[in-house]
């Protein structure tokens, strides 16, 4: 495989979080979320390099507090994210080198993901062009008209929750954040800008471990799975 970068959108203002600075800077067991996430996708032997986005006007703060000293190898690029998740990846994404034949788009705010889960990404996404991690959805799932009345009951075992890491082919996903561009397509993630161009998306099973930091109790939950981690490798 040729070169394969990833791109981590971390550009966010955690709203739901309630912190009063970018969620992905808090503690995360003494250890900087972000720089968790960085760890991991540095981790996995695939990446060749990885850009970073950040907010706007960050920039300078990452470098000094997060990358320096870390003894990160693989960070080529930081810049700067836009209004949405979807805008800040387009960013990440025009930093890419011309030569790039895969892109791994993995969220800042899921720092517990495995090099080991990572890989199984690459490797189907090297099949068919896109693949994406998710979970079977453990809550029956409604769906609501806009008053909260519910419409409909979709059948359990089709539905699956989808995580990050998500990866394309190079040319794929470019083509489908400019399409999304030109007819004003904002999606929550990269796969949905993937499948409006018609093309198929693989999931490839993951792990509930593999949770996106969203509000507070999602940082406990975290801590609590790092712990037992630590204490599996002892
Ligand atoms: N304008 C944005 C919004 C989100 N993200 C990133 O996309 C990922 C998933 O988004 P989410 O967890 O929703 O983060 P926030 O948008 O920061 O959270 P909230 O919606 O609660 O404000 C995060 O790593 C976040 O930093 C980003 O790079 N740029
Ligand atoms: C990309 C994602 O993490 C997949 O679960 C998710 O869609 C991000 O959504 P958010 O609205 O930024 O939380």
């Amino acid at each position: 495989m040729g070169n394969v970068i990833a791109v981590i959108p971390a550009a966010g203002v955690g709203s739901r979080m309630r912190a009063n600075i970018n969620k992905q800077y808090l503690l995360l067991e003494g250890t900087p979320i972000i720089t968790r996430t960085i760890k991991a996708l540095e981790s996995c032997p695939e990446i060749s390099n990885v850009v970073l986005v950040v907010g706007p006007g960050e920039e300078e703060f990452c470098r000094s507090r997060i990358l320096e000293g870390n003894g990160f190898t693989k960070v080529m690029a930081v810049v700067p994210g836009g209004d949405h998740r979807q805008s800040s990846v387009y960013n990440g994404l025009c930093a890419l080198p011309q030569d790039t034949e895969m892109v791994v788009i993995h969220d800042g705010a899921r720092p517990l993901v495995q090099p080991g889960e990572i890989s199984r990404v690459v490797q189907a996404a090297g099949e068919i062009g896109a693949a994406a991690l998710a979970v079977p959805v453990k809550d029956t799932i409604k769906v609501v008209d806009e008053q909260g009345k519910v419409v409909s009951t979709p059948p359990r075992e089709r539905l699956w929750a989808v995580q990050t890491p998500q990866v394309f082919r190079y040319e794929l996903i470019m083509q489908a954040h400019r399409m999304a561009r030109a007819a004003g397509v904002l999606a929550t993630d990269d796969c949905a800008l993937v499948e409006a161009l018609g093309h198929p998306v693989k999931l490839v099973a993951g792990s509930y471990e593999n949770l996106k930091i969203t509000t507070p109790e999602d940082l406990v939950l975290a801590a609590a799975l790092l712990r037992r981690r630590y204490n599996r490798c002892e």
